[in-house]
Parts: structure tokens; C-alpha cells; sequence
């Protein structure tokens, strides 16, 4: 059986004449967490869009638990969970009921199973507590472990998330940084990381994929990468400049 849960083969993206991406491949397996860098500009939000269907490659397709985003949509899509810009929600619900809308979208929840599934979720993103308080009361950390649970709720084998750790101290990017290797834990998920903060970055992942002017440029475990004792920034700075 095979663990790869995500392939990108061969995809390219231009925008107009304008190529953005150009030929790049890449797979993601179950349970691994990869960090997704490369300087502003080089797109990696684009690869991301791309990645969940947002946009439509130009050439090439991505697979997701072997079903194809462009022509098996439906179970392609089902399978991951993205937080592509910061997530959004109606400030004036509570926690619970941002997630009991939004849980009415997906249609494998059943409804007598519903209130069960929610209940797990804020506990898993330590919001147990505050599920009943107005969205408009949390603090950014909270409202990012919201969003975790809201791409939480189709119950995917992959979550992307861009920039997760933007604008958060130090303990909100420790509690994210919990929530994440919990979820590995429990739920085999695989993570795909895009983010700027390169010594938090370092902290999480298992893998690298690095990407500048729209080609992927190296990809590989963490260690192959960043020598030992070496600060993940130090590497990435000799790799693009
Ligand atoms: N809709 C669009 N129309 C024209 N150009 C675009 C569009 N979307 C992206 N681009 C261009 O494609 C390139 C890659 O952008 P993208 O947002 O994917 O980069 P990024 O790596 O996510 O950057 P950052 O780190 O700054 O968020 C940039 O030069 C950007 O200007």
C-alpha cells in the first residue's frame, strides 16, 4: 500500500504569456510534515492554489490519494484541508458555531454524529473551553487553531496551510506547533507548510522543498539540507542567493 498521499507532476502556471511556475514535481507522504520556502514572489502561494484547485495548472496535474484535482474534483478535494490566506470567520458566532455551519458543507458528516465530531475538534485545537465565547473575543492564535479545526472538518489526510504562524507570539506559535505534531500523531496527517519564519520552520518539519523564480530548486529531508548545527535560514540564504 502505498503512502503517498499527494503528487504534483509536472505542473506549470502562466499567467497571461507571464510563465509563473515552471516545470516542478513533487509527492508528499502520510504522516510527514514539509516545509515549503523560497524568497517573496517565487510561488509558492500559486503552487499552493494549484495544490487544492483553487486555480488550474497550466500544463501537468496533481494527484491527491491517487484521485485527480482536475477530473475526480469531488474526492480529490475531500482528502485535504487549507488555510490558504488567514482564515475568515463571522465574528459574531461562537467557535461552535463557526464549525456547525461549516459542518454542514461537508456532506460525509452525519447529523446525528455532528455535535460529537465539533466537541473533538476544539478539544484537539484547545479551544474546548472558549467553544462557546464570540469569535470577536479570541486572540489571533485562537482564531489560526479555528481555522485548523475548520479544515480539520471533512477529517483530511492532508492539511496545507500558508503562513500558519504570521503575527503570533511565541506561545501562540508553540501551541501550533503542539496541535500540529498531535495531529501527525494521532491522525498520520501530513502537513504542508509554507512560511517565511524559517527558524520556527526548522522546529517543525521533516522536509524541504525550496523553490525560487518558479522552479523547485532542491527538495529532500531536513538534515540533507541543513547541516547540523546550521540555522535553516543560513542554508536558504546560500541556496538562493
Ligand atoms: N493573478 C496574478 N496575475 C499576475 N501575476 C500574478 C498573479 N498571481 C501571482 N502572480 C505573480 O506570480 C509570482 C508568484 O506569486 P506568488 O504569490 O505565488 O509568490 P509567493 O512565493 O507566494 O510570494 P510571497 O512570499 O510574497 O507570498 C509573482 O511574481 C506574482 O506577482
Amino acid at each position: 500500500m502505498t503512502n503517498i498521499i499527494m503528487e504534483v507532476k509536472q505542473i506549470t502556471k502562466n499567467i497571461g504569456k507571464r510563465p509563473i511556475i515552471h516545470e516542478s514535481s513533487f509527492q508528499l507522504e502520510q504522516g510527514k510534515i514539509y516545509g515549503f520556502i523560497g524568497p517573496n514572489g517565487a510561488g509558492k502561494t500559486t503552487v499552493m492554489r494549484i495544490m487544492t484547485g483553487l486555480i488550474q495548472p497550466t500544463s501537468g496535474e496533481v494527484r491527491i490519494d491517487s484521485y485527480s484535482v482536475k477530473t475526480q474534483r469531488q474526492q480529490a478535494i475531500a482528502r485535504v484541508g487549507a488555510i490558504i490566506e488567514s482564515p475568515v470567520f463571522f465574528e459574531y458566532m461562537t467557535g461552535r458555531q463557526v464549525l456547525r455551519n461549516l459542518s454542514r458543507l461537508h456532506p460525509t458528516i452525519k447529523s446525528n454524529q455532528r455535535e460529537e465530531h465539533i466537541e473533538k475538534l476544539l478539544t484537539t485545537v484547545g479551544l474546548e473551553k472558549r467553544g462557546d465565547d464570540k469569535v470577536r473575543t479570541y486572540s489571533l492564535g485562537m482564531k489560526q487553531r479555528l481555522g485548523i479545526a475548520q479544515s480539520m472538518l471533512g477529517s483530511p489526510k492532508l492539511l496545507l496551510l500558508d503562513e500558519p504562524s504570521n503575527g503570533l507570539d511565541p506561545i501562540g506559535m508553540r501551541e501550533l506547533r503542539d496541535i500540529i505534531f498531535k495531529l501527525r500523531e494521532s491522525e498520520n496527517l501530513a502537513f504542508f507548510i509554507s512560511s517565511h519564519l524559517l527558524d520556527e520552520l526548522q522546529q517543525m518539519c521533516d522536509e524541504l522543498i525550496i523553490i525560487r523564480e518558479g522552479s523547485i530548486i532542491l527538495k529532500g529531508p531536513k538534515e540533507d539540507i541543513v547541516k547540523e548545527g546550521q540555522r535553516l535560514e543560513d542554508a536558504f540564504l546560500e541556496l538562493v542567493q
